[in-house]
């Protein structure tokens, strides 16, 4: 039994005496102890060392105080293990020497065993649920494969994913047959997550508003119904898609256990949207946590007035930037412990 079990309850819908609180990205930059670690070991090393893993995902639980632990890892070491070599570049982040831009290169692309290629996640795992000591929940994750694909085709990140969306609408067959072949890994990979005993699991699709409400749908939102489809009956899921509220109303019909949503959606449009039954998640704007202390405070208080107490997980609408201090952050997560019901 998890002995601060409110995001649990969120996510079955049950009443809680407060909402529970947790930051996307919360295990990052704006942590002093995170940039020491830092320093010493490269990015992918952090993720592939069970030890640094455990000991940066549980540095936001004891600093900040937030309800949930997220693991320490990435949504790319998902196409790793499918073979496909990737660097964590400095000052520019993900960065493939070279991406796919052929229906070959998708040809030879295999879907591994997720045991082997990924055995230092679950490793990790076990650890974090050791150190965790039953206090809060940990959730487990990946990446959407549309939000994948746009990483394995574009090369590294970008404004638009131009060439992403390029060869998806000028070679569909390609493009899906990847997008399958990220799926089936996905799953495998989040099945093995729930035997070693996360507690949920979170898709991030935050490429998928770059897609029009009819594109999304063909190329990102059929794939992450898959996947739902294929852990909803062992584990809560939640499905976050950044920009993506135009699809809140299938979302809230997929089987997701809460949905995610960023700061361009109001509480109520997004209430409105996904039926007014279903858990929501976020929508804090990450560069509000610049305001004052103070200011933090009114505003998460009247954003929970806003979602309302209950089917409600207080984040942000997309993960904490780097440069936030440390303090605002604890500001954030304390409002939400301070709260009171008016
Ligand atoms: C798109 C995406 C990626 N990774 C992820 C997403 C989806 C969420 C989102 O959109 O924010 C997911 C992710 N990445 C990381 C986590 C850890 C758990 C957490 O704290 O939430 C999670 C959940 C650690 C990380 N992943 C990364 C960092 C920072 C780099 C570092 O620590 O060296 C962290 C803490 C690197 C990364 N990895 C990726 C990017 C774009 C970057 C940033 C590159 C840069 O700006 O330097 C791909």
């Amino acid at each position: 039994m998890i002995k601060n079990d409110l995001f649990l309850k969120a996510l079955k819908g049950e009443t809680v005496e407060r909402p529970p609180v947790w930051m996307m990205r919360q295990a990052g930059r704006y942590l002093p102890d995170f940039m020491k670690l830092k320093e010493k070991y490269d990015f992918f090393t952090r993720c592939q060392t069970p030890e640094l893993a455990t000991e940066i995902t549980v540095m936001p639980i004891k600093q900040v105080g937030t309800d949930a632990a997220i693991l320490f890892s990435d949504i790319l070491v998902v196409p790793q293990a499918m073979g496909i070599e990737i660097e964590m570049k400095p000052g520019v982040g993900p960065w493939l020497p070279t991406p796919i831009r052929t229906s070959a290169q998708v040809d030879n692309i295999v879907v591994p065993n997720v045991y082997e290629e990924l055995g230092y996640v679950y490793e990790a795992i076990k650890m974090t649920k050791q150190e965790l000591n039953n206090e809060v929940p940990l959730i487990g994750f990946a990446g959407s494969p549309w939000t994948i694909l746009c990483y394995l085709i574009q090369g590294q990140g970008s404004k638009n994913f131009d060439k992403a969306k390029e060869f998806c609408f000028t070679n569909p067959v390609a493009a899906h047959m990847l997008l399958q072949k990220i799926t089936d890994t996905t799953i495998a990979y989040l099945k093995g997550k729930v035997e070693v005993g996360v507690d949920a699991v979170q898709l991030f699709d935050s490429w998928g508003g770059m897609l029009s409400p009819v594109d999304y749908q063909e190329f990102s939102w059929q794939y992450m119904q898959q996947i739902i489809d294929a852990l909803k009956e062992q584990i809560p899921v939640i499905a976050f898609g950044k920009g993506c509220w135009f699809a809140l109303k299938e979302m809230s019909q997929s089987g997701a256990s809460a949905l995610g949503v960023d700061w361009t959606c109001s509480a109520a449009n997004a209430r409105y949207l996904s039926g007014g039954n279903i858990t929501l998640q976020g929508n804090f704007d990450p560069s509000r946590l610049f305001s004052p202390p103070k200011e933090i405070k009114k505003m998460v208080h009247q954003m929970i007035n806003e979602f309302g107490k209950d089917k409600y997980i207080v984040n942000l609408g997309h993960g904490i930037l780097p440069n936030i201090p440390v303090e605002n952050a604890k500001a954030f997560v304390e409002a939400v412990k301070e709260y009171q019901p008016r």
